[in-house]
């Protein structure tokens, strides 16, 4: 089976980072970065932009690349394979995504707000971010393998720092 190619956007400023609160669906209640899946014909870099602008209103032409992250749940053969990439600019007006931003039949429905990066909401987020997200904050590149147990417990992981992605 095919890996799912997934996309998460991480903004940030020097002091801050921009997150989002999934509303319905796959991860709802957490807060994370903003993505989705790679939609046909679409590159990942695209689908990240994309889904950037769907579920905060913003546009970033600077993203760059700094994490994959593999999933897999105890029980699915799927394997979600997640692109992270982050921003330090980003043009437009933040704005909470309720279910009418429709691109790609698809409706995002996100509500976006900075978080100074010493109070990241991590017991309200993914359990393998509290993994990743200081070397994403130091601004180290990762690698990681994540297995859960339902959405909560993670039961195995490896993740390392690396030079580059594509190594
Ligand atoms: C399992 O661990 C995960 N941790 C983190 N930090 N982020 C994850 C994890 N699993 C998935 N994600 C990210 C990847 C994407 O950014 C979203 C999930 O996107 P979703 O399934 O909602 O994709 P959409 O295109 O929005 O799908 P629908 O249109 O069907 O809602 O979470």
């Amino acid at each position: 089976m095919l890996n799912k190619l997934l996309t998460l956007v991480l903004v940030r400023e020097p002091s801050r980072v921009l997150l989002g609160l999934k509303k319905k669906g796959f991860g709802e209640g957490k807060w994370n970065g903003f993505g989705g899946k790679v939609e046909p014909g679409e590159t990942i870099l695209e689908g990240a932009k994309r889904e950037l602008l769907e579920e905060s209103g913003v546009v970033s032409n600077s993203l760059e690349e700094i994490g994959l992250l593999k999933f897999e749940f105890v029980g699915d053969p799927q394997i979600l394979e997640v692109h992270v990439f982050t921003s330090n600019t980003f043009e437009g007006e933040i704005k909470e995504s309720d279910g009418s931003t429709r691109i790609f039949l698809h409706f995002a429905e996100m509500r976006p707000q900075w978080f100074y990066t010493d109070k990241i909401p991590l017991h309200q987020m993914w359990a393998d971010d509290k993994y990743w997200f200081p070397m994403f904050l130091k601004g180290s590149k990762f690698k990681g393998y994540f297995l859960f147990e339902g959405h909560e417990k993670i039961v195995k992981y490896q993740l390392d720092e690396v030079e580059k992605l594509n190594s």
